[in-house]
């Protein structure tokens, strides 16, 4: 009885959530001006004199074998499928679910603006139905070509001026950076101009201003940039510290930091370091960071208006082995930070990814396993709080701390920012002879285990993706292998 009890009230709290999206759904839809968000306007009915029939899997089916639908038909069935989860209950077609309305977007997503399916369902799965197709048609458009005024080299107002002198046509990005310009025309290429060369500016996207702003950089101190290659953000750094201090810019891909190493002496930064370890050998090689930046390797789900490739060329193994690396090194990151820094004790994590397994779920493992850290504020006056619930998955309270960017919302890459703050480890009486229990900052014991990076769990999850991704592909799928100890592949964007 009280079971029942338990999944009726389930039930309800679901219909309720799904009532919420409706309404914020028709919210987006009354609001937005693209293809799909008119919606409304063809009335009740529907558009056309046709009334609209939702495919059942058969037909679906039979569509897909000769050569699938036009593009009006998909367009047209797009804009339906959006109008009826707008307002389930009262447009819905008698017998036919939510499930099935949902099955057929994604599809239909998939196949107009060229994603894999697996992709499209997952990007379709961040946002309510009405703003994900925002979302999707936002990746079909460049984002705004912006630059970084090279503090070291001349001041915003003097390289703006010698710009205008060449014909280039540029404001301000916002009142949120003070060296960021926005380039809406050139009669000259903006990355061969005399000022260019002269290390005057660096060609940079807006988003990767954002986790230097959130590190904050001092002068004087000591800071990593864990996964640095071209600079960008190393550059940025300098600049912020004065010359002054040190940052230590490592890759681990040696071809990528001889254009580090060139965007370094092009921009006159003289504090940088170059090294190339892979970040997962920190702090083992070189520890006791004031503040360190991991703009970790991920799918580049945010940049997709510049890589289209991405669209079609990440399976859930990449995303399997990314978040399996990020873990890795976010853990790595995390130690390399001196807890007893004077000015610092800081890490900032960043990806130019979207999806919650690249990022929340990324800082919530840290969360989990290195109790001498915390969130705090990224101190960035805009963007989304990140998930703190999502789909099943419970985050960390404090994951609302961090900030997502999205090309729909604010005109940037997608991108995500997490600043945490490294406190001192505290240990209590010792288990046994070397080893004792960790407790949190909160006073709270931790088993030492659990403070070890989980390659077995991980690892597990691996193989199934493989799995998955071999029956996918309709290749027969061989016996489970035992898990490995083998480095996962590294999947580069740069953002
Ligand atoms: C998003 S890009 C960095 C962009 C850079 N921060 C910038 O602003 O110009 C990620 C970088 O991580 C590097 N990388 C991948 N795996 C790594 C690892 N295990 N250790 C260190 N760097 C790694 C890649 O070579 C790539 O250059």
């Amino acid at each position: 009885m009280e079971a029942r009890s338990r999944a009726l009230d389930a039930n309800a709290a679901r219909e309720a959530e799904l009532d919420a999206e409706e309404m914020q759904n028709a919210a987006l839809v009354g609001a937005g001006d693209d293809d799909f968000a008119d919606a409304d306007e063809v009335g009740e009915e529907g558009e056309g004199d046709e009334e609209f029939h939702l495919p059942t899997a058969e037909e679906r089916e039979e569509e897909k074998k000769s050569g699938g639908p036009d593009i009006h038909t998909v367009q047209r069935r797009m804009r339906e499928c959006v109008r009826v989860m707008g307002s389930f209950k009262r447009l819905a077609a008698k017998g036919r679910s939510r499930s099935e309305y949902v099955q057929q977007l994604i599809s239909d997503i998939a196949s107009y603006y060229g994603y894999n399916e697996f992709l499209a369902e997952k990007l379709f799965q961040l946002f309510p139905v009405a703003e994900a197709i925002e979302f999707f048609e936002a990746n079909e458009v460049s984002r705004p070509v912006t630059i970084r005024t090279n503090t070291l080299r001349t001041r915003r107002r003097d390289l703006a001026q010698a710009l205008i002198n060449r014909g280039v046509n540029l404001e301000s990005i916002g009142k949120w950076t003070n060296v960021g310009l926005q380039v809406f025309e050139s009669s000259v290429p903006i990355g061969a101009t005399p000022e260019y060369l002269a290390g005057h500016y660096m060609l940079q996207a807006a988003s990767s201003f954002l986790p230097v702003i959130a590190l904050s950089p001092q002068p004087g101190e000591r800071v990593l940039d864990m996964a640095s290659a071209p600079g960008g953000k190393t550059t940025h750094m300098a600049a912020l510290m004065e010359n002054t201090g040190v940052v230590f810019a490592n890759d681990v891909n040696k071809a990528r930091t001889k254009s580090l190493t060139a965007n370094v002496h092009r921009l006159g930064c003289k504090n940088v370091v170059v090294c190339s370890y892979d970040g997962r050998e920190f702090p083992k090689v070189m520890g006791g960071f004031d503040r360190v930046l991991l703009d970790a390797p991920c799918s580049g789900t945010g940049i997709i208006s510049k890589d289209t490739g991405v669209k079609t060329n990440k399976t859930e193994r990449d995303f399997t082995l990314l978040s399996h690396l990020q873990k890795q090194l976010i853990l790595c990151a995390i130690d390399s930070v001196s807890p007893d820094s004077k000015t610092g004790g800081y890490l900032v994590y960043s990806t130019c990814s979207v999806t919650v397994d690249e990022n929340e779920a990324v800082v919530d493992y840290a969360l989990r396993k290195r109790p001498n850290v915390k969130l705090v504020d990224t101190g960035l006056e805009f963007g989304r709080p990140g998930y703190t619930n999502y789909r099943g998955k419970v985050f960390n309270e404090k994951v609302s701390l961090t900030r997502r960017f999205y090309p729909h919302v604010h005109n940037m890459d997608g991108f995500y920012v997490a600043k945490f703050k490294v406190e001192k480890r505290v240990k209590t009486k010792p288990r046994d002879e070397d080893s004792g229990p960790v407790v949190s900052t909160s006073g709270e014991a931790i088993d030492a285990d659990d403070l070890k990076f989980n390659n077995d769990e991980d690892m597990r999850y691996i193989e199934e993706a493989r799995r998955k991704a071999m029956k996918a592909k309709g290749l027969r799928v061989t016996t489970r292998r035992k898990p490995v100890e083998a480095g996962p592949t590294v999947v580069e964007a740069t953002a």
